[in-house]
């Protein structure tokens, strides 16, 4: 699209028809980087084509993987059963999927790996996953705490047990899970710390790895252990992403329409799933919402919360302070926006103060996404309710769902100013 900015016009009827999510990201990126490390030629239809993607494919080419694409959702991967190491650093952009499970992978790769990334993911937090795997004897450094890193890995590592603490983020624990299995020994990974957010991640996780060969099972509340299968390859189906449902969910219920995602919502594996439960209740959503376990849900469900008849209190969203940007923040600032006094910050929760009156207003307001897809497709549904909202860096969408704007107009939304 390349634009600088997108004039949202709000339909005057409901949205309607039909328009299936992309791939999930989540379990693309999973499912790359296992085809990558198994040794033959794994299949993965329905998969995400998208920045995200696109980087850990790329990082796998660079590594030695043969990865084809026959069409716009498959990825035919052949692997050697090593990945080799890069001759440039891996440039993965803000896909934290990509940085975080690469790191962990870089540890089975027989030479130097450098893991970077944009200006947004030199600043998320990766230091727990380094030190895990210096506790492991793993050459792994970080200045910042932040990327880049570089592991100096000797293609092996030997360990019975790895401890995690995965409270800043739980894709510390499925790169090592994931990791796991490339050992000489069987490993047991424990997690440390307080519960993280989104168990359900770890649950996708397993599920990939026991698809592509692998023994893992879980041994306790907080104990995984894995065998040290390695991977074999496999064809493999990526269901839609849950999170991407979220906002046609959202647009079907501001609107009073009829979409049709081509899946049913119970069909999903993937933790942000659990919050079409919660969407089918606008416009009387609970007073206090636990976001920990659907997180990339928490910007769609808080611009819905705008609209909704009561206020909504979001807790256990801490880690949101830690995604693309500052999701709290960017959600606040982007609410107040549009009318001061929407939203607030407390501690680390977000309290949305509803107003169902907003509905049918103008109320110009530009959208600062901070680069961030899941701002900028949540605000897009402001826009379906009031007039003049205008979403900044629309195309930053790319990360996970290219093709948003699409969608939308193909339900009926139109556009203004795309200047
Ligand atoms: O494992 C995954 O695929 C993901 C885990 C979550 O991140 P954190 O574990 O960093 O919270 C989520 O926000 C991200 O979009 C995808
Ligand atoms: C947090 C997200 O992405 P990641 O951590 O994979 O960059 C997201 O997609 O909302």
């Amino acid at each position: 699209m390349s634009k600088d900015k997108l004039t949202i016009i709000p339909p005057d009827k409901p949205l309607t028809g039909r328009a299936v999510p992309p791939g999930s990201k989540s379990i693309t990126n999973r499912a790359l980087l296992l085809a990558g490390l198994a040794k033959g030629t794994s299949r993965l239809t329905g998969a995400l084509k998208s920045d995200d993607t696109r980087y850990m494919a790329d990082a796998l080419r660079a590594m030695g993987v043969i990865i084809e694409e026959p069409d716009d959702t498959s990825f035919v991967v052949t692997g050697s059963g090593k990945l080799l190491p890069p001759q440039v650093p891996l440039f993965l952009g803000n896909a934290g999927t990509a940085t975080r499970f690469l790191t962990a992978a870089a540890a089975l790769v027989d030479g130097t790996v450098v893991v970077d990334g944009d200006q947004h993911m030199r600043k998320r937090p990766i230091g727990p996953l380094v030190d895990a795997l210096r506790s492991l004897g793993i050459d792994a450094s970080t200045e910042t705490g932040c990327p880049p890193v570089t592991v100096k890995g000797t293609g092996r590592f030997e360990a019975s047990r790895i401890q995690i603490d995965g409270g800043l983020s739980s894709q510390y624990v499925s790169a090592l899970l994931m990791m796991a299995a490339g050992g000489d020994k069987a490993v047991t990974i424990e997690l440390l710390g307080e519960d993280i957010g989104a168990l359900g991640y770890i649950d996708l996780t397993t599920a990939a790895m026991r698809a592509f060969g692998a023994k893992v099972e879980k041994t306790s509340a907080v104990t995984w252990r894995v065998e040290p299968t390695g991977y074999t390859a496999a064809d493999f189906v990526v269901e839609p992403d849950a999170s991407a449902a979220t906002y046609l969910w959202a647009a079907e219920v501001l609107t009073s329409g009829k979409i049709d995602l081509g899946v049913a919502n119970g069909a999903f594996t993937q933790p942000d799933a659990k919050a079409y439960d919660l969407i089918a209740q606008f416009p009387h959503l609970p007073a206090v919402i636990d976001g920990s376990q659907m997180q990339d849900a928490v910007p769609t469900l808080a611009v819905l919360a705008a609209f909704n008849e009561t206020p909504v209190r979001f807790v256990g969203i801490a880690n949101l302070r830690v995604k693309e940007c500052d999701r709290i923040r960017a959600v606040s600032t982007g609410l107040n926006n549009i009318r001061q006094g929407l939203a607030a910050e407390e501690g680390d929760d977000l309290v949305v103060q509803s107003d169902p009156s907003l509905v049918g207003q103008r109320l110009p307001a530009n959208i600062d996404t901070f680069a961030d897809h899941r701002i900028a497709m949540s605000f897009a549904l402001a826009g379906l309710k009031i007039a003049g909202i205008t979403i900044l860096d629309p195309d930053c969408v790319g990360k996970t769902f290219p093709a948003y704007w699409r969608t939308l107009s193909g339900l009926g939304v139109t556009y203004a100013d795309e200047g």
